[in-house]
């Protein structure tokens, strides 16, 4: 086919959530039934239509395909796979009478129902955003259903703008899948390629017919060693998925996308698709080079998309090398254009937002609206000449010398601690040893506990804006958390919990508490990104060395240690996930960053034990996040993370019992990194995936304290307390009742008050009752 010509500039994506967060206002609005469909319809439409006005006003293209419709009410992967019908069995009942599944439906995919709990949730490959998981077997009734993909291109080609529809492809939905229920063993997602091909086809046929010139097609999976499926069999499938959609009847111009990393020879496959447009991550991913004959003549046909603006963080970077990167590229392919790396959906919307950031560190950055205007200046560049951006390119280098040389950027006395470190920092004695030390705790046969949060109310998100707004003291600030201390503690002495916390009612975010306290972090006003569905966070900016000037959660657990007999938690957030939830310097290696934080933990834990605390938790539910697509950068990874968390927790007494809580992924492929960070009690995610991880951990030969979650806190469904039972009776058949913990698969700050007590009262429940039939046994 003829192609239309690319967008000069383009983004792969943009945030969603609404600069005020409008889409989580709505859904939950909606949710909660304070709005009807009609009002939730029309709040989303007019956020859609802010979105393309501000990205024409930022420089993209109204009528060239420059603006890619990457909305979704909760979730891109669950529309892709409701777009082409996969429905898992068990949801069936959902479809409408044209098979499709409406709004009402998709959320109930994505947050469970009556007896029927939620599709599982996990990370989008590195980053902090979570997918809902398709669920594919050989029964799966695969069907098109464009409907909400040409109403949307069509409500846009009512105001005059050509969007170019963003679906997720073949191969990457299918790689991220997982088997249906009722799939036989050894059934693999990527089975139903041949089947699924035909319906992908039939929604570009579609979106053809409604007007649509280009449609974007993302395949992060090509720059992933770390799915299940191979790189190999990946390339594989998606030669055959674009041999096929390439040359389907009627289509629009297709732009496969692959976000997040290298695609390495993925690149030769791509250019020998009959396909259109090829976008490459070139901040994570390498230039091509080597090409052989044939990818260079396959790439002579069609547009090289040059992913050079970072889309994962916040830094207005090296603009100079970026465009220098794309020209590189220049006669490479039939035409360049210039793009993020990824879609903007992982940084804040606009700088101008912040008032309250420094104006000196604000001239580092870059949000979504700037680094849409820094496509507009490179793409520019790229067709006027280097000299027309000249001054743009000139005042980026200028603002990273400013911040190379800034104060705070690099401290002295900082650096000076970490060069001093040696192994023996790194390390606590034996864990029998520490055992022995720890049995004057006199905890009873699988404990009972907690994560840490307790529900998150209203009140206390309120208080904490009347505090900011100055209408609270510091002091009715700290009575009201107090308060709520107080009464978390008396709950948990009710239900019986063996191992209690203070429910931490003082952190916004388990990230953002630290980095508020910490030197070295600035925090954001407005910098909201979605994590998944209408949940954000406010990820911090860590821009220079990093120290702690004075205590951070002590007065809070030693105040509710102060209130009971039983041992009271401590609760902080491990190095490796302070990293990954934040925006993170880029001018030192991650693993000097994490060494910084891990050194201010230390001393927190040292103050924490000073002020009688024998229980400290570090969470760590990053760990896996963070793990490099690509395997050889893998262990580098791993010896850095498990350091980091290894010298935070190093200098803990014996007798201090030292925990960490790993969730919101699959923990497979790091076990031995749980193994290494030699916690003495770990507790790990597991009630949705029935306890696989517990097998993972037995086999691996992992012989510390487990705790896998028998209550999974991601739905408000209430577990029965046979449910409970029989979770805890799967753990106890995989791992020696005595090292066994029993506590639920994450925080409950998400969660009402109503089913966190009924949900723990059956956790207790089924502990005692398990209990005493070891007893009897
Ligand atoms: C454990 N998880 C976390 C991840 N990343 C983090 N940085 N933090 C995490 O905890 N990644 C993996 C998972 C993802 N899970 C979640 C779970 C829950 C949320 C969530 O509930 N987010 C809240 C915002 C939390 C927050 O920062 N609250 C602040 C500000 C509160 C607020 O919105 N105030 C209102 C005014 C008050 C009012 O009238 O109600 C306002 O500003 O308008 C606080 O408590 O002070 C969310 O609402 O989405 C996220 C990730
Ligand atoms: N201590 C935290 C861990 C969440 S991953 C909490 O309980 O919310
Ligand atoms: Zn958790």
């Amino acid at each position: 086919m003829t192609a239309p010509a690319f967008p000069a500039g383009t983004i792969l994506g943009y945030p969603r959530i609404g600069r005020r967060r409008e889409l989580k206002r709505a859904v939950e609005a909606y949710w909660a039934g304070r709005i009807d469909r009609a009002e939730l319809e029309r709040r989303t439409a007019e956020l859609r239509s802010a979105t393309r006005a501000r990205l024409i006003e930022l420089g993209l293209g109204r009528d060239d395909s420059a603006l890619p419709d990457s909305f979704a009410a909760y979730d891109q992967v669950l529309d892709t796979a409701l777009a082409v019908g996969a429905v898992p069995e068990r949801f069936a009942h959902l479809r409408t009478a044209d098979g499709s599944v409406d709004v009402d439906g998709e959320f109930a995919l994505a947050r469970g129902e009556a007896g029927q709990p939620p599709l599982e949730m996990t990370k989008w490959f590195d980053t902090n955003y979570h997918y809902l998981v398709p669920e594919i077997g050989p029964e799966t009734a695969f069907g098109a259903h464009p409907e909400r993909l040409v109403t949307r291109f069509a409500e846009a080609l009512g105001e005059g703008v050509l969007t170019r529809p963003v679906l997720v492809g073949p191969v990457t939905l299918l790689a991220l899948a997982k088997p249906a229920a009722e799939a036989p063993e050894g059934f693999r997602p990527l089975d139903a390629l041949e089947r699924l091909l035909p319906v992908y086809a039939e929604l570009l046929a579609r979106l053809a017919e409604a007007g649509a010139a280009w449609v974007q097609l993302d395949e992060p999976a090509l720059a992933s060693e770390s799915l299940d499926e191979s790189p190999a069999r990946l390339r594989e499938a998606a030669a055959r998925a674009y041999a096929v959609l390439g040359t389907a009847a009627r289509r629009p111009a297709l732009f496969i996308a692959t976000p997040y990393g290298g695609i390495g020879e993925g690149l030769d496959v791509l250019a020998a698709a009959p396909v259109e447009a090829i976008g490459l991550d070139l901040v994570r991913g390498e230039l091509p080079s080597g090409l052989d004959d044939t990818t260079r003549a396959g790439l002579a046909g069609k547009t090289l998309v040059a992913g050079v603006v970072d889309g994962r963080n916040i830094w207005r970077g090296d603009l100079a090398a970026a465009f220098d990167r794309a020209a590189a590229l220049d006669g490479l392919a039939g035409s360049l254009a210039i793009a993020t790396s990824t879609s903007l959906q992982h940084v804040p919307h606009d700088l101008a937002d912040e008032q309250r950031l420094d104006p000196r560190l604000a001239s580092w950055l870059a949000f979504a609206d700037q680094k849409v205007a820094q496509v507009a200046t490179l793409a520019r560049g790229l067709a006027d000449g280097r000299r027309t951006i000249e001054s743009e390119l000139a005042d980026a280098s200028a603002a990273l010398v400013d911040r190379a040389g800034a104060p705070g950027v690099r401290v002295p006395a900082v650096r000076e601690r970490l060069a001093a470190l040696s192994d023996a920092d790194f390390a606590r004695v034996a864990y029998d040893a520490r055992v022995e030390a720890q049995l004057d705790l006199g905890l009873p046969e699988l404990p009972t506990t907690t994560i840490g949060s307790f529900p998150q109310t209203g009140e206390l998100r309120r208080a904490r804006a009347a505090l900011a707004g100055g209408e609270l003291d510091e002091a009715g600030y700290r009575a009201l958390i107090e308060q709520e201390i107080e009464r978390v503690v008396r709950l948990q002495e009710e239900l019986g919990l063996d191992v209690l916390v203070h429910g931490e009612p003082e952190r916004n975010d388990m990230v953002q508490y630290f980095a508020e306290l910490l030197d070295g972090f600035a925090v954001t006003e407005h910098g909201w990104v979605q994590s998944y569905g209408s949940r954000c966070t406010r990820p911090s900016i860590l821009w220079g060395d990093v120290s702690r000037p004075a205590p951070m959660t002590v007065g809070w657990s030693a105040y509710a240690q102060s209130l009971t007999e039983r041992h009271l938690k401590g609760m902080l957030t491990g190095p490796v996930t302070i990293l990954a939830w934040s925006f993170v310097r880029d001018d030192q290696p991650l693993g000097d960053t994490a060494r910084q934080v891990g050194l201010a933990l230390r001393d927190e834990i040292a103050d924490l034990e000073a002020a009688g605390i024998r229980i400290i938790q570090v969470d760590e539910p990053a760990l896996r996040e963070l793990l490099p697509l690509r395997r050889a950068d893998q262990p580098a990874y791993l010896d850095w993370s498990v350091g980091a968390f290894r010298l935070a927790t190093g200098g803990a007494a014996p007798a201090t019992q030292v925990h960490t809580h790993l969730c919101y992924s699959e923990f497979g492929v790091v076990i031995d990194a749980i193994r290494g960070l030699d916690a003495d009690v770990t507790s790990i995610e597991a009630a949705r995936s029935r306890m696989e991880v517990v097998e993972d951990l037995g086999r691996s030969g992992f012989d510390h304290g487990v705790g896998p979650g028998v209550y999974d806190i991601h739905s408000p469904r209430v577990p029965g307390e046979d449910e409970v039972r029989e979770l805890l009776e799967r753990a106890v058949a995989e791992v020696p009742a005595s090292r066994l913990w029993v506590n639920p698969d994450c925080g409950l700050k998400t969660r009402g008050y109503a089913e966190t007590v009924a949900s723990l009262a059956h956790l207790v429940g089924a502990a005692r009752s398990v209990r005493e039939s070891l007893a009897r046994a």
